[in-house]
């Protein structure tokens, strides 16, 4: 992370940011994270005033499930490709990222994984499931040609592949995208991860393929810290141990899903889960609403729900409220009150 211009982009949070690190001690019970976010801030790097997002901070524990939610252009993506490592060079990154105690470019990347919403994208249409399962193992280390097709082989069981041997032989664009998803998970946990990110990883599966990868997924927590970016706030609920809510760029809840489900505290939480049905009805599907987040370029100081808030006070707009709550569940807003 570059440091060199921090104190000009945080000054205006310093205060924010040292309660947000009080809070976080309360949460930091038991095993040491897995994955520490640390007042992340990322901005254009040439116009550092633009923040895409702002004091980013949160934790994850291995064997922790963490759904992050937030419409369209809250930040999502911005946050996950920067946990990567492969933010874009256009934007500037500051604060601090660790995992397992160690800071992001110390790390050997083979410790994260992502997968995305359209694995199909990610494979190379012509080279077999197989040649490229096969090459990221060998990547991995030290395997021979015939022990790579056999760990191929078995991480291919590992995800719920029954015919492992067959599948190595075809080409993407025979496989469903189900099974792409498994095949792009085999790979993700080729390297042994310790974080695994999945972006939207379902959301182009029918509902029983996507049934299949979240239990996967869910299998797979135990090794690993799992965040998971959604769209559905079901999904979010029913899936995840904690959530997190990115609105225009600012964490604005973080909380145990259930709590957050019974008893959301930020007036956007609120909101968001409230606009849709219960669970049992249909699918609770984040909807975009464009008009009314703001702009990187157009964020004012202070919280960046406040323009669209009813119980705004005036310390709203001027001061950005910092996480704060019972180890649980944690909220920035300056009236809990309304
Ligand atoms: N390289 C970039 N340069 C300028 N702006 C960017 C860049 N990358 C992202 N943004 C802006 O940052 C904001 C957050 O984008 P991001 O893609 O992270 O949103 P998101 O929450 O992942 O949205 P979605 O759910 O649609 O994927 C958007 O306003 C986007 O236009």
């Amino acid at each position: 992370m570059d440091q060199t211009t921090s104190h000009a982009l945080e000054t205006p949070y310093v205060q924010a940011i040292e309660h947000e690190s009080a809070g976080r001690q309360v949460i930091a019970s038991g095993s040491p994270p897995l994955l520490s976010v640390t007042g992340l801030t990322v901005a254009l790097a040439d116009r550092p005033e633009t923040r895409l997002l702002d004091a980013v901070q949160f934790e994850l524990r291995k064997g922790e499930f963490f759904a992050l939610v937030g419409e369209s252009g809250s930040g999502k993506s911005v946050l996950c490709s920067t946990i990567m490592g492969v933010a874009s060079s256009e934007l500037r990154c500051l604060g601090d990222i660790h995992i397992d105690g160690r800071p992001l470019a110390d790390v050997d990347r083979r410790q994260r994984a992502m997968i995305y919403q359209q694995p199909s994208l990610y494979l190379n249409p012509v080279r077999t499931i197989g040649f490229q399962l096969r090459e990221t193992v060998q990547m991995v280390g030290g395997l021979s040609k015939k022990e790579a097709s056999q760990r191929a082989a078995d991480l291919l069981c590992d995800v719920g592949i029954d015919d492992p041997r067959e599948t190595m032989r075809k080409y993407p664009h025979e496989m469903s995208g189900g099974m792409n998803q498994r095949v792009m998970i085999a790979m993700a946990l080729a390297m042994k991860p310790k974080l695994l990110i999945a972006d939207e990883p379902t959301s182009a599966l029918d509902v029983t393929t996507q049934k299949q990868i979240l239990d996967l997924l869910e299998r797979l927590r135990s090794d690993m810290a799992i965040l998971l970016v959604t769209h559905d706030l079901g999904v979010a609920l029913q899936r995840s141990d904690r959530i997190g809510v990115l609105y225009a760029g600012q964490l604005v809840e973080i909380g145990r899903a259930d709590l957050v489900d019974r008893a959301p505290l930020h007036p956007y939480t609120r909101a968001l889960f409230s606009a849709v049905p219960p669970l049992s009805e249909h699918p609770r599907r984040l909807q975009s609403s464009s008009r009314s987040l703001p702009e990187p370029g157009q964020r004012q100081a202070g919280c960046s729900f406040a323009s669209r808030c009813s119980g705004t006070l005036d310390i709203c707009r001027r001061t950005r409220p910092a996480l704060q709550g019972i180890p649980q569940q944690v909220v920035a807003c300056h009236n809990l009150e309304a």
